[in-house]
């Protein structure tokens, strides 16, 4: 493939089943995967119809057979080597995520470092999963197994595509699991060569599928009854759809939703660290990514200097082909997304908020570039908690501003979402930093820093932003399961 940003056209198939590329069994509506830094068509993406899907399952559920039989360690082994390869080829990947999510290239090579180092970790955890031995009165014994739950379904967003797709099959392959997995239609394409790099890196063929599609193909899987869990990173709206399926077929479901987070920034904070802190909380990836702490909260004394600081950095973000090396913000996702999220601006200014800079349509001076989707990265103030922009995820470049005087206050503010993914909080007083968070109802919270996101912690939400959790330890709960043995070593006592 080569790399130049407008060269790009995919041909080879996107599913894969049974350890290699296939053209979808059935299936009928086809989707246009675009490049969103020019506009251009991809590919044309055949959605997967029932037929595939089960397919995919059965060859899942084969592979499962020999996978979920081997020891921790050879799990590790293998998952290891497909660290190795993603390390090996991470300038492709990248390249790839890049020319088909349009996020720069600086950015979606630390995607792919997640993505290894998740993978390494948990081939890490492979070998010393186990359950625990009981003692029993009279010589009598328990012992509890951690057994895999089957074959697994990973429905995932476009924002962080193969980060995601590897955030999900970490933790599923090192407990035995095999996986189905569906990414957006909307970034297909780096998935796929995921699945080749689990083949070459050695597991059973068939441990890790692809399909491709949208909607109706994401129904079939959740509803087929030889799955035994989902997880699913996606909007509020969907996961509710999700669970609903799920609970038919009593499936368990990890749900990775949306949010609106709170980022609090107290006058006795550095005043550089949370400058940067609130960039780096707002704009990553175009501004979209889940846990963005787009109310930024700050104690009205530094107001004015906050502001003032966050609006010079964020004009000097660098736009444009997001395959430079010094771009910093590429292209959102596609045009009716870009429309969406200039509509949240509008309606943030007839609401009374005040654009302190950008929110405007971006054209780039290289030609190749005009029907590309891309904003300046925006700042709003004279914001208040009810205006749509401060209540609802826009998933684009907006950050809300929000004075704030006391602690008491700024908490309760915080709270008062449907949402709890995530929250921050800047000050150099150490107690108050950890009172805060305490008090913050959301799963990932960060302290004098945001959106760093190491594999070894768990990452997920409170409330509508869902619950399971993925990364670190606690992933292992999600996908295996606990079987617990009663041993007898005495006659039985018969009451009868
Ligand atoms: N919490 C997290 O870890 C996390 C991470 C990334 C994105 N997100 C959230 O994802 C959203 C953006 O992603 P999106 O626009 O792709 O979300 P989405 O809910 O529209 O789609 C997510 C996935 O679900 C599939 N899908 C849609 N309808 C379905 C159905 N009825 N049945 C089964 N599958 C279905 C889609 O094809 C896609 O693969 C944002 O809300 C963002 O906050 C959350
Ligand atoms: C890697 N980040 C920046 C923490 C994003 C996680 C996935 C959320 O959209």
């Amino acid at each position: 493939m080569s790399s130049a940003t407008g060269t790009v056209t995919i041909q080879q198939p996107l599913n894969y089943r049974a350890g290699a590329r296939v053209q979808p069994a059935d299936g009928g509506q086809v989707e246009e995967v675009y490049e969103p830094a020019t506009g251009r068509v991809l590919c044309k993406l055949p959605c997967s119809g029932e037929k595939e899907v089960d397919l995919a399952v059965q060859s899942a559920k084969a592979a499962f057979k020999i996978w979920s039989q081997m020891s921790g360690m050879e799990r590790c082994r293998v998952m290891l080597e497909a660290a190795r390869i993603i390390r090996e080829q991470r300038e492709e990947i990248a390249t790839m995520e890049t020319i088909n999510n349009g996020k720069s290239i600086f950015e979606a090579r630390v995607d792919i470092d997640i993505s290894w180092q998740c993978l390494e970790y948990y081939a890490g955890l492979a070998g010393s999963l186990a359950g625990e031995h009981i003692q029993l009165p009279g010589g009598c014994f328990g012992y509890t197994r951690r057994e895999p739950l089957g074959v697994c379904v990973g429905i995932g967003a476009w924002n962080y595509p193969f980060q995601i797709a590897c955030w999900k099959a970490g933790p599923a392959l090192a407990c035995g699991n095999a996986m189905v997995f569906k990414p957006s239609p909307f970034t297909p394409v780096s998935v796929v060569r995921l699945a080749e790099i689990f083949t070459e890196a050695g597991v059973p063929k068939g441990l890790f599928n692809v399909v491709q599609g949208g909607a109706a193909t994401g129904q079939f899987l959740c509803h087929h009854p030889d799955v035994a869990k989902i997880s699913f990173t996606g909007s509020v709206p969907t996961g509710m759809k999700i669970m609903e399926m799920a609970a038919k077929g009593i499936k368990p479901v990890t749900l990775e939703l949306g949010g609106k987070s709170p980022l609090i920034i107290f006058s006795d904070c550095s005043l550089e660290n949370a400058v940067n802190g609130a960039l780096m909380a707002n704009f990553l990836t175009q501004g979209e990514v889940c846990c963005n702490g787009t109310r930024v909260f700050v104690e009205r004394k530094i107001l004015d200097t906050f502001t003032k600081e966050v609006v010079k950095r964020t004009q000097k973000i660098k736009i444009g082909d997001p395959l430079l090396e010094d771009t910093r913000m590429g292209a959102l996702i596609n045009r009716p997304h870009l429309n969406r999220v200039q509509g949240f601006i509008k309606q943030a200014k007839e609401q009374g908020a005040e654009v302190l800079c950008g929110g405007d349509l971006y054209v780039p001076d290289d030609p190749k570039l005009k029907n590309g989707y891309y904003m300046r990265p925006c700042v709003l103030g004279n914001c208040k908690d009810d205006m749509t922009c401060v209540k609802e995820e826009i998933f684009g470049p907006v950050m809300s501003i929000l004075p704030f005087d006391t602690e008491e206050e700024v908490l309760e503010r915080a709270n008062a979402t449907k949402y709890g993914l995530a929250g921050g909080v800047f000050t150099r007083d150490i107690q108050k930093a950890h009172r805060v968070v305490a008090a913050l109802k959301a799963g990932m919270c960060f302290i004098n820093n945001y959106n760093g996101s190491p594999v070894e912690l768990p990452f997920g939400g409170y409330k509508s932003s869902g619950f399971g959790r993925e990364n670190g330890r606690a992933a292992i709960e999600y996908y295996s399961q606990l079987k617990t043995v009663c041993v007898e070593m005495g006659d039985v006592e018969s009451v009868f």
